[in-house]
């Protein structure tokens, strides 16, 4: 039952509308309320119900103020409809935020009529529009645009709105001085009056096939561009925008992205220490020639060259003065060479010079001699002056071969041959040189596997005290047996061995040989013989060396002073500390130093002072010369004289006639060895030999 009052209003004579109530009842989205000129409601229709939540019983006969006006308003509302009624001020209509039933804040767009019925009665008629999904729209926006100005800010890329034609419509740009031109510039303008010609043309080319794709994949292409802060890489993302006809285009700056992919490309390309080619580029620069020179039958030479002495130098005078050589090394390659030529490092003290289009081997011969040439200069690192060689090795193409890894191992076989004729020289490539590295490459290849496959002997040298005529000790002097090469000289395997590391395993063999050996030879004599044993300076780079001199004497029971360990001088190029430390920790268990050699390498008096040596050994070409020649006689006098002044015994080998070993029993040799005496024999020969000598 409806309650007396809303029945009598509902039928109130004002409401004389119903033309027009029968449309608003139609319309269920809009909220339409009528109301007297108290502001009482006199209609109100399905879409007032929904907006608003009172059910037309409920909002019936209800003031405006009281239903729908939220408090704070409620004032204004009643004064603004006061004025309409008494002064005909009309209300406009306008956005409000106006009151559910349950309380929260409902926005509409409220727009006000105001009727005289025909009884000359005022009635308000108001017509609100739900905003709510409109604001949330606009909210939304606005949440999409602040997103979208915070991503903005926050990438560094460029963004740029054109039109299909290049026009540039507008831009983003998180920081301003990214960009090529001020803003000014370029609003409105097209590509082509903004950018340099190429890249605008470049950038219209890629919109073109953006537009033409069907695919809705992004475009993408890198540009350069000369910036005030030097040349910068660009990366260009094109997506086509087809609704709205127009275009985005994200650029990025890749300039650091493009100079980590040029240096890595770099490093792959380029030794990292001299600058030079690598190896890898060499020899693509090199099939690279040798695919003109076959086109255009012209002629090209490789030419490989290796420091001479690089590694004792390194290993003595340690890896950063080895490394400012190289640096030196390669400045002095580059400086004399023509810019056309390839200079590059195939690494360690390695290097290859490609020479392309000369007519004559005259014009390498003028190279090799300037590169040979130039290197005459000392180096000069850090204060110390330093005189380096090197040896170069030449094949040329076609006459040494056709393709690139050939004329390398040419070039090399021919540089072996250089260092072989005295090192600080060159060789051109010949059919023998061949035939001596494929000699190499087998011995190298039979020597692993020869001490498992027990290949190798040892034999013993005596040696003879000068004063008593008598064995007083033996030299070990290694052989080598192989089924596939026959007997190989210690002259010329050991540099093989030494050269492939294989020198350290063998060491040790030697070494257990040699004092197992010298223990039953004294057992047997009971005589304090001394064992001499050759140590190259690659063992001393094995950690284990000075362990396995300690072992082997824990083991056997010797005294230390009965093994004499023989070093030539080129290990101590330098005074490396660690080489220093060696010896010492060497002299320091007892064992005897010798100096091997003497006379052929550098004679430095220095050395027999600075290190604990006690036997020095004159080498064998001036005892060959003693009986012959002055200055060899002059030398070794001069040698005994200045070795007994430091305190050290005087050992000379290869003495093979008895004039020889009077000379040497005149100048105060201590001891002798040589074929005069014995070969080097087997130990059984020796124990023979020594047993027979002590009967005597
Ligand atoms: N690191 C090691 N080096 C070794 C070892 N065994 C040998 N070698 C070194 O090889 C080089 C050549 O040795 P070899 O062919 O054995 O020659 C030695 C003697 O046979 C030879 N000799 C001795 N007396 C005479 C002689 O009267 N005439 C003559 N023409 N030759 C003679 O001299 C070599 C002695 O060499 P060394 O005293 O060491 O200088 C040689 O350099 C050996 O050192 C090894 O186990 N490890």
């Amino acid at each position: 039952m409806l309650p007396s009052n809303v029945d009598k209003l509902l039928n109130h004579q004002y409401v004389t509308n119903d033309p027009l109530h029968q449309l608003f009842d139609a319309v269920k989205a809009i909220s339409v309320q009528g109301y007297d000129e108290e502001r009482r409601v006199i209609y109100w229709n399905e879409g007032s119900t929904s907006l608003y939540g009172y059910s037309k019983q409920e909002a019936s006969g209800k003031k405006l103020e009281e239903l729908i006006i939220p408090e704070p308003m409620r004032d204004k509302v009643i004064a603004a409809h006061h004025d309409w009624i008494t002064k005909g001020i009309a209300i406009p209509a306008a956005e409000l935020s106006l009151r559910h039933k349950n309380g929260h804040a409902v926005a509409v767009f409220s727009s006000h009529v105001m009727f005289i019925n025909q009884h000359n009665v005022k009635q308000m008629y108001c017509i609100d529009i739900d905003l709510t999904e409109v604001r949330q729209a606009q909210a939304q926006a606005h949440f999409k645009e602040q997103m979208l100005k915070t991503i903005f800010e926050a990438i560094p890329d460029l963004f740029f709105l054109m039109k299909p034609d290049g026009t540039i419509l507008d831009y983003h740009a998180s920081n301003k001085n990214t960009l090529y031109l001020p803003e000014a510039e370029f609003i409105g303008k097209r590509m082509m009056q903004v950018l340099p010609t190429e890249v605008a043309r470049k950038f219209q080319r890629h919109i073109d096939i953006a537009k033409s794709t069907q695919q809705k994949s992004i475009i993408s292409f890198e540009y350069e561009l000369a910036m005030p802060q030097g040349l910068a890489h660009f990366e260009a993302r094109i997506n086509h925008i087809e609704k709205y006809q127009q275009i985005m285009v994200i650029i990025r700056d890749i300039t650091e992205q493009h100079k980590t992919a040029e240096l890595i490309k770099h490093q792959a390309y380029f030794d990292s220490l001299t600058d030079l080619p690598n190896r890898f580029l060499a020899l693509d620069r090199l099939s690279q020639i040798l695919i003109k020179a076959e086109r255009n039958n012209a002629k090209a030479a490789v030419l490989f060259l290796d420091l001479d002495d690089f590694k004792k130098v390194n290993d003595s005078l340690g890896h950063e003065v080895g490394d400012a050589i190289l640096v030196e090394s390669a400045r002095r390659l580059q400086q004399v060479l023509r810019k056309e030529d390839t200079v590059g490092r195939l690494g360690g003290d390695e290097f290859i010079v490609l020479l392309k289009d000369f007519n004559a081997s005259e014009h390498i011969l003028a190279i090799t001699e300037n590169i040979l040439n130039v290197f005459r200069a000392p180096f000069n690192i850090n204060g110390r002056e330093l005189v380096l060689t090197l040896s170069i090795g030449v094949a040329t193409y076609p006459n040494n071969g056709n393709n690139a890894s050939d004329l390398l191992r040419n070039a090399d076989t021919a540089m072996y041959q250089a260092k072989t004729l005295g090192r600080n020289t060159y060789s051109f490539f010949t059919k023998a040189m061949n035939t001596q590295m494929l000699r190499r490459f087998k011995v190298e290849e039979q020597l692993h596997g020869a001490l498992e496959r027990e290949e190798f002997t040892l034999h013993y040298q005596p040696q003879i005290e000068v004063k008593t005529g008598k064995i007083i000790g033996a030299e070990a002097l290694l052989r080598w047996h192989n089924p596939a090469l026959g007997q190989v000289t210690p002259d010329e395997f050991i540099p093989i061995a030494e050269h492939s590391g294989l020198i350290v395993a063998i060491g040790k063999y030697v070494f257990n040989q040699a004092l197992s050996f010298l223990k039953t030879w004294q057992s047997h004599t009971e005589k304090p013989y001394t064992m001499a044993i050759n140590l190259s300076p690659r063992q001393f780079r094995d950690t284990e060396l000075l362990n396995l001199l300690q072992d082997s004497l824990n083991k056997l029971n010797i005294d230390a002073q009965q093994i004499e360990l023989e070093i030539t001088e080129g290990l101590l190029l330098g005074d490396q500390t660690h080489i220093q430390q060696a010896l010492q920790t060497i002299n320091d268990l007892g064992f005897t130093l010798a100096m091997d050699d003497f006379g052929t390498g550098y004679s430095s008096l220095n050395y027999l002072r600075k290190y604990p040596f006690k036997t020095l050994k004159i080498d064998r070409s001036f005892i060959q010369g003693i009986a012959l020649n002055t200055s060899d006689y002059n030398l070794v006098k001069a040698t005994i004289a200045m070795s007994h002044s430091l305190d050290l015994t005087v050992i000379a080998e290869g003495v093979e006639t008895q004039q020889q070993l009077a000379i040497l029993s005149k100048l105060g040799c201590n001891t002798v060895q040589g074929y005069y005496f014995s070969k080097p024999i087997l130990a059984a020969q020796l124990l023979e030999l020594s047993t027979q000598q002590s009967a005597e």
